[in-house]
């Protein structure tokens, strides 16, 4: 498996060792021992979640506020998709600057993304199936999220927007400058 740090501290792109043989291929989905050697941190994961969406399905980009803030571990079991995090961590030198990858089960990137991050994604293939690892449970009372198309984030989802399908919540999520009583 090779880390990489991303622009934003603490998240990270992993790239799982593939083991190809003529039946196919095996691959460790996360080691905690490996995962705490390369980055130095201490997860444990608590659930597991699973969604399906077709072209244009954009989920996000959400997060749990306080203690309910939820570190994850993204990949792609089929399909492709545009995997966008942005940090919400007031004291961060990158507080509010976004990092996007695309995550397939081409590719088998996964992206690491710490307590304290909005994550959503825009599915760029016909459909797309994402598991990802959390360390917190759900917590309804404690979700919030940004609107997708802010304009203090600026994000560039790579596919036109007229298309996108999100849901009735989403469509309703705040900006930046709401959450956060930021001017501009
Ligand atoms: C997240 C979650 C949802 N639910 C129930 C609540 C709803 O009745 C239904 C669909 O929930 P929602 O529309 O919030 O699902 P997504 O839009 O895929 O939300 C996720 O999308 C972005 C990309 C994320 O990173 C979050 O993990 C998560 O917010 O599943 C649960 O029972 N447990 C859960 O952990």
């Amino acid at each position: 498996m090779s880390i990489k740090e991303t622009i934003l501290k603490d998240c990270f792109i992993i790239d799982p060792k593939v083991f190809k043989d003529k039946r196919g291929y095996f691959l460790e989905s996360f080691n905690q021992e490996s995962f705490q050697k390369a980055t130095g941190l201490q997860i444990d994961f608590v659930q597991d979640n699973e969604s399906f969406s077709t072209k244009g399905v954009l989920r996000g980009l959400h997060f749990q506020k306080g203690k309910y803030s939820q570190a994850k571990l993204i990949r792609v079991i089929s399909g492709e998709i545009l995997d966008v995090v942005v940090d919400i961590r007031p004291d961060s030198p990158t507080f509010l600057q976004h990092f996007s990858i695309k995550l397939s089960s081409n590719n088998k990137k996964q992206l690491f993304v710490p307590k304290h991050f909005a994550h959503g994604f825009l599915v760029l293939s016909e459909t797309a199936i994402i598991n990802y690892k959390c360390d917190e449970y759900y917590h309804k009372e404690s979700e919030s999220g940004i609107i997708y198309n802010d304009r203090h984030l600026n994000i560039d989802w790579l596919l036109e927007s007229k298309d996108f399908i999100l849901s009735e919540k989403d469509q309703k999520l705040p900006s930046c400058r709401e959450l956060f009583s930021i001017k501009g």
